[in-house]
């Protein structure tokens, strides 16, 4: 399905924050490994935290579910010896669960989204899950992929970080179940750094002891552990919300946001102090953000990889802010769903942007008179594509017309909703 988004000069509302997707997986996972019945508030509904609950029930875990939480009876370390599981285009979801599947005798994931996951790299876990005593069978580096386990070992463990964090936070789930006791050294750089954080609070809260050295390149993992079962609340997304307050940034607005925890773990937080460097008037108090822009940004300088998944939305702002905008250190932008660098600047030139990219760099020269639209946009799969062109799309003298727009439900299924609900003409065709 497509969606025409139209001009719009002026937002104004308040909406909940959806559910934050990353804590979602991670709960639900932690949930699942843990011997007993945890419970997770306010689930993410989308269809990467849907793949992780489809996956867990395939693996054993046992789901009862009402319109405000999850019920969840976990497996422990003996989930159940299934042979295929589908994570849809849920690369968090697939490099957790290749690490989890260790413990299982022989497991395939399929490939159901060739033209996107398809495309991604599991090399560096590969190799990693190769020194643990487990068999991987791929297509060079690349779904689909079997994982024969059953007796994974643990030790000295080497795995890179320069393409994805989710690699290491994919061994740091597994580790803790196994016999004997591991060290982990990251190799090369560690991108998306932040997001470690968050898997090692959330295995704080089930009970899981790491030691992690200030820099997160090396742990320590004490073997013969137990995930505890827990209650847990899921806090408001952030990269979700940087698209709704980049929206407020581009337009006269008077926008407020719930749900957005000022002390979150979060990278994507910043989103709130890069619109503030760029001169929108903003408030964050209570957890409430509230917005009451007036189109005007001045141009910024980012280091994106703080924020990795909301600098598509940042970069939508910049494009009409009055100067030259840069967000670097950005190379793992080419791994998601997209290259999310050359794929999501052509659709921008499409619409009329002014942007240039380097190998780590997106570069913004804004044009606060807005563009010209008027064209069709390929969402290549990717939601932040899709909400950031809708954001670039209120400013468009013309219509743009994204292609496929569907697939913002990976992430954010009410996003047209909540826009609309705030005076954004989106319409669905
Ligand atoms: O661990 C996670 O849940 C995630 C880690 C990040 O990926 P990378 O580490 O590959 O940048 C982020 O972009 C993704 O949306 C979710
Ligand atoms: C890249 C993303 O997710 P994943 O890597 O889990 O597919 C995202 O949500 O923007």
């Amino acid at each position: 399905m497509d969606v025409i988004v139209r001009p719009t000069s002026e937002l104004k509302g308040e909406i909940g924050a959806l559910s934050s997707k990353n804590y979602t997986t991670r709960y639900l996972l932690v949930a699942a490994l843990a011997e007993g019945t945890s419970t997770v508030h306010y689930p993410a509904h989308s269809e990467d935290s849907d793949a992780m609950r489809r996956c867990i029930q395939d693996l054993g875990a046992v789901l009862e579910e009402d319109d405000e939480k999850i019920v969840i009876t976990g497996f422990g370390r003996n989930p159940k010896d299934v042979k295929e599981l589908n994570v849809g285009n849920a690369g968090a979801v697939l490099r957790f669960l290749m690490a989890v599947t260790a413990l299982c005798p022989e497991v395939t994931f399929v490939n159901s989204y060739p033209d996107s996951l398809g495309k991604r790299p599991h090399d560096d876990l590969i190799e990693a899950l190769g020194g643990m005593r487990v068999e991987i069978e791929h297509r060079d580096g690349k779904l689909p992929i079997t994982i024969r386990g059953g007796n994974p070992k643990g030790g000295k463990i080497k795995v890179s970080g320069a393409v994805s964090s989710q690699y290491l936070s994919a061994l740091l789930f597994l580790t803790p179940l196994l016999v004997e006791d591991s060290e982990i050294e990251v190799l090369g750089d560690l991108k998306s750094k932040v997001v470690v954080g968050q898997t090692l609070e959330v295995l704080e809260q089930a009970g899981i002891i790491i030691h992690a050295s200030d820099d997160y390149m090396n742990f320590r993992i004490p073997g013969g552990q137990t995930y505890q079962a827990k209650t847990y609340t899921v806090q408001g997304d952030y990269p979700g919300s940087a698209a709704i307050l980049a929206a407020a940034a581009v337009t006269k607005s008077d926008v407020k946001i719930f749900r957005l925890a000022e002390k979150s773990k979060q990278g994507e937080r910043a989103v709130v102090d890069v619109l503030q460097m760029m001169d929108v008037p903003l408030t964050h108090t209570d957890g409430t953000v509230h917005v009451q822009g007036n189109g005007r940004l001045r141009p910024v300088e980012f280091d994106g990889d703080a924020a990795t998944d909301a600098v598509l939305a940042m970069v939508a702002a910049a494009v009409f802010a009055d100067g030259t905008s840069r967000f670097y250190n950005v190379e793992n932008l080419r791994y998601k769903e997209c290259d999310r660098i050359t794929d999501y600047l052509n659709e921008l030139r499409k619409a009329g942007a002014n942007v240039e990219e380097r190998q780590a760099e997106i570069i913004v020269h804004g044009r606060p008179s807005g563009l010209e639209g008027g064209v069709e946009i390929n969402a290549h799969y990717d939601h932040r594509v899709i909400m950031a062109l809708t954001v670039v799309g209120l400013r468009c003298k013309k219509p743009l017309v994204i292609k496929d727009a569907h697939h913002v439900a990976k992430s954010y299924p009410q996003f047209f909703d909540h826009i609309s609900a705030l005076g954004a003409a989106v319409e669905w065709v």
